[in-house]
């Protein structure tokens, strides 16, 4: 392989691509998504550490509120006693016994629903919406106003004040939010309402609570994302920290271990070429600013489903899960070459090249990941003895 020591020359400088955005979608997408929109209106491009990190947030919540729900729906029944006629009372107490039940089942359902958003969001909905459907039952069923029964006009502002503890994104506020406003104007319904000012009052006071709920959501939602990005995310870069790489490693080894057919994992490791002589000569801006473009170099390179990291100063790790280690070999060397092809700008607008070292191998199912990792390493190390900017595979 080449050595590129002599890449400042200026004829080997002008064949370099300028790289300043590698990988980076431009344009009112890119904008629009560096202002986290998309990350708080679905859970779409959210990892499955962070939704398992986030069900785990809101289940925690469910449980505290499912478990008062739980308590306090049979202890209303004495004042049942007290505002329902005779022959009402029996459906009331019967409703109440029956939403006591599906609370249970809530609890229950998120006891199990452990680190699956899925599951955790059915039972928010039910702990949300089961009272909600009590509470248009009876007044389905009673002929008093809603106002003179004590405890069951406030039922669906209070579920909905209570939506806005959740960390949620604008489609899961909606799609809660939504029936409970839609059971709210069916009870208004039943109740005569609809179209008096009373009715209007009510839809809206319950509209202007779920603004506010899912504007809370929202901020839950933003804080969770950022102190999670902070915890996992390298910040000069944005790629995966060392701590979450491994993590990730160990999964999915030991998902091919479980596996009947178990896929190939290859791991590159990749080493920035005589980087101190970048920072010595221009400085350490530059020399992030060359760790960053390397790191758009990978973003453009590899996969969505490849796991990226920077393990050190400039060293970086690429796991390819289901890559056998010939194609991982034919990665490896798409993305040296890109290195070759770039550079970034000095202070004094000169090109500053780079070239990376890349050692690459197999996860052997048998050793440890710490071993693979030392094996492939090794090849990184021979890679460099070898004069740099170049790959070894074997
Ligand atoms: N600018 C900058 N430099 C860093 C950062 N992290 C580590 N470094 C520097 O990276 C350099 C790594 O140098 P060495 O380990 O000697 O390796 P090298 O100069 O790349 O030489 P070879 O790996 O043998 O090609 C050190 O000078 C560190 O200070 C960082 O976040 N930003």
């Amino acid at each position: 392989m080449q050595h590129t020591e002599q890449a400042s020359e200026s004829k080997q400088a002008t064949e370099r691509r300028r790289y300043p955005f590698a990988g980076v979608p431009q344009g009112m997408f890119h904008r629009i998504r560096s202002m986290n929109l998309f990350d708080t209106l679905t859970n779409q491009h959210h990892s499955h550490d962070f939704n398992s990190a986030r069900s785990e947030y809101i289940r925690s919540r469910i449980i505290i509120l499912c478990t008062l729900f739980t308590l306090f729906a049979p202890l209303w029944i004495p004042i049942d006693y007290l505002i329902f006629p005779e022959e009402q009372i029996s459906i009331v107490v019967g409703g109440r016994l029956l939403l006591t039940l599906v609370l249970l089942g809530t609890l229950y359902l998120s006891h199990k629903s452990r680190g699956n958003l899925k599951l955790t969001l059915i039972a928010l909905k039910l702990l949300v919406l089961s009272p909600a459907i009590f509470y248009l039952g009876i007044m389905a069923l009673v002929e008093q106003e809603a106002s003179q029964l004590i405890g069951y006009s406030f039922i669906p502002f209070l579920l909905m004040a209570f939506l806005s503890v959740f960390p949620l994104t604008s489609m899961e506020s909606i799609s809660i939010g939504i029936p409970l406003i839609a059971i709210m104007i069916l009870a208004d319904w039943f109740q005569g309402n609809l179209f008096t000012p009373v009715g209007f009052h009510d839809l809206w006071q319950i509209s202007v609570l779920m603004i506010i709920a899912i504007w809370a959501n929202q901020s839950q939602l933003h804080m969770l994302l950022r102190l999670y990005r902070q915890a996992t995310h390298d910040p000069l870069t944005g790629l995966l920290n060392r701590g979450v790489l491994m993590e990730r490693l160990h999964t999915l080894s030991k998902e091919s271990q479980n596996a009947k057919k178990p896929l190939p994992i290859s791991i590159m490791i990749m080493d920035l070429d005589r980087f101190k002589r970048i920072n010595d000569t221009h400085g350490h801006l530059i020399g992030d600013q060359v760790l960053k473009t390397f790191a758009k170099i990978l973003h453009a390179e590899l996969r969505t489903t490849d796991v990226v990291a920077r393990y050190g100063g400039e060293e970086f790790v690429v796991v390819l899960p289901g890559t056998p280690k010939e194609d991982a070999v034919q990665v490896a060397e798409r993305i040296r070459v890109h290195c070759e092809q770039c550079w970034v700008s000095n202070l004094n607008n000169e090109p500053v090249p780079f070239t990376t070292s890349i050692g690459v191998g197999e996860v052997n199912l048998q050793e440890s990941i710490e071993s693979a990792l030392q094996r492939i390493d090794n090849r990184l190390y021979e890679a460099k003895n070898k004069g740099r900017n170049c790959v070894v595979g074997t």
